[in-house]
Order: C-alpha cells, then sequence, then structure tokens
C-alpha cells in the first residue's frame, strides 16, 4: 500500500493551491494530489489589487506543470471511490489503496440540474460541460436559462444568435449579486451586442486526448475543475438564429415541469396554454409557475452548486452544513480526526467575522487551500495552538466583470434592506453604479459597477469600522477624493 504524510483530493484551485501551500513550507513533506482528471487547475498572472482583492487566471495545466517545482510532490490521476477513516486509507477506482497521515478533501462541487436525467437539460461546470454546451447552442435558436446567479447572468450577454428566455425566482435579475436599482442599471446592457473583451491572449490550452476517457470511464458522473475567468468571453457562444441575441425576462416564476414534445402536444390539445413560443415545434417546453410554457432547443440549469460529498458519506459520518456541505472548524478541519476539506465542498463552520461570508468562488478557493494547507501541516507538527485565522476571512471581497462592467462587491453588499439600514446610492447611467450601505453609521457593505476606483478606501472603512454618518451623501460626491480624509 503506498503511504503518504498528507494527502489531497482534487486538482481544482482548491487543491492545488492546498499542496502547494504544504510543498512550499514544508519542502520535505511527502505529498500525493489525487485528482480524477488528467489536468490540474493552476493560478497564473496573480495580482493583489488591494488588500482583501485578488485578480488572477486560471488555466488547465498537466501534472508536470507542479510536480517540476516541487519535488516532493507526486501527482495521480486516480478517483477516489471511498475512505477508512479509520484505517486512515484511501480507496481508488482503479483498486489501489493510499494511506494518510492527514487528508484534504477539496472535491468541489458540481451543478444542481432541475432534472438528472433529461438530456436537454444542462448545468455548466467544466471544460466538458461547457463544450457540450457550445456544440447544442451552435444549433439553437430558443435555448431557456433557469437561475439567477453568476452563470445566468454572464450566459444572458455572452450568447449571440440565440433567443434567449430568462426564467428567474426574483423581483428582480441577478439578486444573488445586485439589489433592484443596480439589476436595472444593467437592464439595458442585455440587449446590447456582445462588446469585444480584452482577454489574456497569452493563456495557453492544455489538452489531453484522453480527458473523456479517464473522466467517463472511472465514474459516470465526475466534474473536472470548475472554469476559470474568461471561461465564456474566450468562447464562440453562438446559436443558430439569423437574429443577434433576444432576450426576454420572466419574473418570479420557477419551472413547475419540463415537457417533450409530444407531453406538449397532448397538452396543447386538453387544456388552454397560456403562452407558447408561436407554432414551431420544439424538442423541449419548460411550464413556469406563472402558467407560461415556452418551448426551446434546450435548457440551462444554473441553480447552484452541490458539494461533491456523497462518495464520502459511503463510509464516513461527516457533519455537514446547511448547505450540504463537509462542515470544517476554524482549522478547516472537518468532524473526521485528520481529514481537512477546502474550497467549494466544504461549508465554513466557524464563527464568521462580521463582514465576511461563504460563497463558492475561487478567490475563496484559493485562500482557503493555502490556509488549509498550513493547517495540515500545523497539526501534523503539533504547532496548532500557534495557527491564527488567516487576515483575507475577515472581509468578504469579490472582483468579477458583468455585462463587460467591472464589478466590485465588499463586507456584506448584499444586506442592504431600504427598511433596516441606510444607503447611499451613486448612479450614472451606462458608466457607474455605486451603492454604500451603512450600519449604525459605519460602513457594513459595498457595491461598485465600472471603474470607480475607491474600493481600497471602502475596505478599510469597513475594516476600521469608523462612524462615517457625519458625512452623509458627501461620503460619495464625485466632486471630493474620499480618500484623502481617511489617509
Ligand atoms: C461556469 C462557472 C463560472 C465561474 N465564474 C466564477 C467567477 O467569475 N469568479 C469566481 O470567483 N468564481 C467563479 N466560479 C466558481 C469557481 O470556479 C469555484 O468556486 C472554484 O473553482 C472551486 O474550486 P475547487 O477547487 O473547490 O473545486 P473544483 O474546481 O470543482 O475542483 C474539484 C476537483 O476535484 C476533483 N474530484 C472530484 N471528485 C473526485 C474524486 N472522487 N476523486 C478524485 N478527484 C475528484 C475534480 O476532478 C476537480 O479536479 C465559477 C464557476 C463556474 C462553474
Ligand atoms: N462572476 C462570478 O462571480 C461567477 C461566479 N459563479 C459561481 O459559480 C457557481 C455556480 O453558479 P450558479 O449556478 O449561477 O449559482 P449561484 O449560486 O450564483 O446562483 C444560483 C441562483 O439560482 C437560484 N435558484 C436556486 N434554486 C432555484 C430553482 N429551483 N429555480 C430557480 N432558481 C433557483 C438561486 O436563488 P437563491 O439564492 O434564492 O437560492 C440563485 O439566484 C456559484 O458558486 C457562483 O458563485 C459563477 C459564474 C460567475
Amino acid at each position: 500500500m503506498q503511504k503518504y504524510q498528507f494527502v489531497v483530493i482534487g486538482g481544482g484551485i482548491a487543491g492545488v493551491t492546498c499542496v502547494e501551500s504544504i510543498a512550499t513550507f514544508h519542502p520535505e513533506a511527502q505529498i500525493l494530489l489525487l485528482t480524477g482528471t488528467p489536468l490540474i487547475k493552476a493560478i497564473t498572472n496573480y495580482v493583489k489589487v488591494s488588500k482583501f482583492l485578488e485578480e488572477f487566471d486560471i488555466e488547465e495545466r498537466p501534472f508536470s506543470y507542479l510536480a517540476e517545482q516541487y519535488p516532493n510532490l507526486t501527482i495521480q490521476n486516480k478517483v477516489v471511490a471511498r475512505l477508512d477513516t479509520d484505517r486512515q486509507v484511501i480507496f481508488c477506482m482503479d483498486n489501489t489503496q493510499i494511506q494518510y497521515d492527514q487528508l484534504c478533501i477539496c472535491t468541489g462541487a458540481r451543478p444542481k440540474l432541475l432534472s438528472e436525467t433529461n438530456p436537454y437539460v444542462l448545468g455548466i461546470r467544466d471544460t466538458e460541460t461547457v463544450e457540450s454546451f457550445q456544440k447544442k447552442l451552435s444549433t439553437a435558436k430558443q435555448i431557456v436559462i433557469i437561475g439567477n446567479g453568476g452563470i445566468a447572468t454572464e450566459l444572458v450577454y455572452e450568447v449571440e444568435h440565440c433567443s434567449v428566455i430568462w426564467a428567474v425566482k426574483d423581483p428582480h435579475i441577478s439578486t444573488t449579486f445586485f439589489d433592484e436599482a443596480a439589476a436595472r442599471f444593467f437592464l439595458e446592457r442585455i440587449q446590447l451586442a456582445k462588446e469585444k473583451q480584452k482577454l489574456n491572449e497569452k493563456r495557453q490550452k492544455y489538452e489531453t486526448t484522453d480527458r473523456l476517457a479517464s473522466t467517463q470511464s472511472s465514474t459516470g458522473n465526475l466534474c473536472g475543475g470548475a472554469l476559470g475567468p474568461d471561461w465564456a468571453a474566450e468562447r464562440s457562444m453562438k446559436g443558430a438564429s439569423p437574429q443577434p441575441r433576444q432576450v426576454h425576462i420572466e419574473y418570479e416564476v420557477e419551472v413547475k415541469s419540463i415537457l417533450t414534445s409530444e407531453e406538449y402536444q397532448q397538452r396543447k390539445s386538453s387544456t388552454s396554454i397560456v403562452q407558447s413560443s408561436n407554432e414551431i415545434q420544439w424538442p423541449v417546453y419548460v411550464e413556469l409557475t406563472n402558467g407560461k410554457i415556452f418551448g426551446c432547443d434546450f435548457v440551462v440549469s444554473a441553480i447552484g452548486v452541490a458539494p461533491n460529498v456523497e462518495l464520502f458519506l459511503k463510509s464516513t459520518n461527516f457533519t455537514l452544513g446547511a448547505d450540504g456541505g463537509l462542515l470544517v472548524d476554524a482549522h478547516m478541519r472537518t468532524s473526521v480526526k485528520n481529514v481537512f476539506a477546502c474550497g467549494d465542498v466544504c461549508t465554513a463552520g466557524w464563527e464568521l467575522a462580521e463582514h465576511w461570508f461563504q460563497m463558492r468562488l475561487w478567490s475563496q478557493a484559493r485562500q482557503m487551500g493555502h490556509y488549509a494547507g498550513k493547517c495540515m501541516l500545523a497539526y501534523a507538527n503539533n504547532e496548532q495552538d500557534s495557527l491564527t485565522m488567516d487576515f483575507c476571512f475577515e472581509l468578504f471581497a469579490h472582483t468579477t466583470k458583468f455585462f463587460n462592467m467591472k464589478v466590485v462587491l465588499l463586507g456584506k453588499y448584499h444586506e442592504n434592506d431600504m427598511k433596516k439600514y441606510e444607503n447611499l446610492i451613486r448612479m450614472t447611467p451606462g458608466e457607474e453604479y455605486i451603492r454604500v450601505t451603512l450600519k449604525d453609521g459605519r460602513v457594513h457593505g459595498c457595491v461598485f459597477i465600472g471603474d470607480t476606483e475607491l474600493e481600497e478606501t471602502f475596505e478599510n472603512l469597513i475594516l476600521n469600522q469608523i462612524d462615517v454618518s457625519a458625512f452623509g451623501e458627501t461620503l460619495l460626491d464625485p466632486n471630493i477624493d474620499i480618500a484623502d480624509y481617511f489617509d
């Protein structure tokens, strides 16, 4: 049986950063990275934009990319089948057994699907699923997107030459990230043609001929690592319609049922249908809770993710968080001895700082991976008492792009109920949208859309919790350089 001091399962951002962290701090440690796919995710072009905001590219790389940097690291393309946590043994699909002293589970998550069996329902997670989406889109004239978070918001802008029905369960779009006013700010951009975006042309693409074979032969539904920045912008997202993209939004609805063409025809003859997409015959129909039925070529299920925990639960009683992830404490430890977890698969179970919360993002996967590696080392050396929570977990900070505009989210940006909190808003249509939420006169959360250059100042204001109530509206006055006041 193979034996390693440190074993990490998962070649996504969390797993790769975790092994890098262990290998950097302990160059003699015997480390094994097990991953279900023949490529790993590597972070390149890392830039620290401010104290908390970071930007980087994510590239798929062959194992040699990591192995050459860390001679004490072994990487194997193996799918883990189950664990025996009493004997500290991992069982792989190919019947190998590996013993560990410390284990970190970084198996990520997979898309929640409205139907696990309907071939017309797609989720997007990794290279394979996005390629399958592109292929289907290339012959599609109309698609239905369900969900109101990151993937749906990106897709409605990226898809070209296809009609998009976007069904959201809320009164406005993109609720995971935006309040109603910010959603309105973006609405006018939805019908605009996708702007050409400046991409990282240096990014290399690695292909392995056995990518699919390795993924599918070993286990039915193993996902590769989640996609990286520009996953949509750098791909052709063209449908088969001669018309430019048209987006139709249905608000405050959920999916009632998904019908085959035959089921739809039967239903049509027996009931009165509120709306159908004229008389074209579609391969699949989506019935919404408002009674409307839309035909389409296929459905995108973008309703969030489910942590990949099932196989670990077969043999071990891990404690799970409310969202189904492996619950971890302040040292990234699961409820099982010598087993840690980080990234999308885990649920942060420590007492969270007032202005941080978990969101399944690559920045958090990287930060957790780095910190988990340090924690594993500390436990291995019996130095756990010296561990302090990483500073990055003090403040939620996320930078991204939607509708080709820069978006920065800080603190509890989503706790902005006008009845409970004071909100300062500055908006120039098409250019910028700023929302600063105050709680008891102190900055609680912020949304910056556009090139506002305010993020650093407001990061500090959230951290310091200085009483800014005296400033009132001048806090966002474009003629005042607010950074000067707080230097
Ligand atoms: C389409 C899309 C767009 C996104 N856009 C953004 C964005 O703009 N900004 C942002 O911050 N985040 C974004 N995210 C989220 C981000 O990609 C994830 O939060 C992050 O990559 C999670 O990393 P991870 O390492 O925890 O998991 P994953 O990347 O899912 O990696 C899990 C790894 O575990 C392996 N694995 C799983 N099961 C087994 C097994 N049994 N045996 C062996 N190996 C196994 C998998 O093959 C994979 O290598 C996006 C996600 C998606 C899907
Ligand atoms: N730029 C970025 O930062 C991006 C980040 N991502 C990340 O990738 C992952 C996957 O993205 P995505 O799938 O969009 O997940 P998200 O968690 O971002 O959004 C899921 C959305 O679907 C809604 N929803 C949940 N269940 C249903 C349902 N049954 N019917 C209709 N709507 C439903 C959710 O509402 P509710 O919240 O009320 O449950 C939420 O609005 C996430 O971790 C996300 O953070 C993805 C793309 C871009």
